[in-house]
């Protein structure tokens, strides 16, 4: 029904939907394979709840919600190049309290070396993996010039003017700094 109605992307794993509507991350790579079989390509969503952080689990839980997809497209580059992995820490969504720049680094790295283990350096190279969690104005010059950091996921602030500066931030980014 998307792909008729002409979408091109969609957003799946979305924390709301995990935690309000218990999807799996099983279902999330279910659906993620459904979706590009559609031709449509996804945002695959992961991130840590505060209580997983605080447990020194964050790592654990990306890439095991990373995991459900790997298996799933494999090692197939043509795939890897219809998703984007956003990181969304769960406790940065709608509540003012973003990432720190290490914390975003961190696991936007950790996410990289673990696809290019898991899948191939190629694939881990080329797929964008992106950060959402209360991205504002203020934070998204120093969070867009990290690494391993290839764009936003913008809830709140894609609603206000200052949206424009956090899509100009983008063009900040040294693409040889990767
Ligand atoms: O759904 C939107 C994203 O989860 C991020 O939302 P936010 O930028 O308002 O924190």
């Amino acid at each position: 029904m998307l792909a008729d109605a002409g979408l091109k992307w969609v957003i799946l794993g979305h924390s709301e939907r995990r935690s309000l509507c218990h999807e799996s991350s099983q279902v999330v790579a279910e659906k993620t394979v459904y979706c590009l079989k559609q031709g449509v390509k996804v945002i695959v969503c992961i991130g840590e709840t505060l209580a997983q952080r605080e447990a020194g689990d964050t790592s654990k839980v990306v890439t095991e919600q990373l995991g459900e997809v790997a298996k799933s497209l494999g090692s197939d580059a043509s795939q890897w190049k219809q998703v984007v992995v956003a990181y969304e820490p769960v406790w940065a969504i709608g509540t003012g309290k973003v990432a720190t720049a290490d914390q975003a680094q961190e696991v936007h790295q950790t996410l990289r070396s673990w696809l290019s283990s898991n899948t191939s350096s190629e694939i881990a190279q080329s797929t964008r993996i992106i950060y959402g969690g209360s991205v504002s104005a203020k934070n998204c010059t120093e969070l867009a010039s990290l690494p391993d950091v290839d764009g936003f996921l913008v809830g709140g602030a894609s609603l206000k003017p200052e949206f424009a500066d956090i899509i100009k931030s983008g063009s900040a980014k040294d693409p040889s700094s990767k």
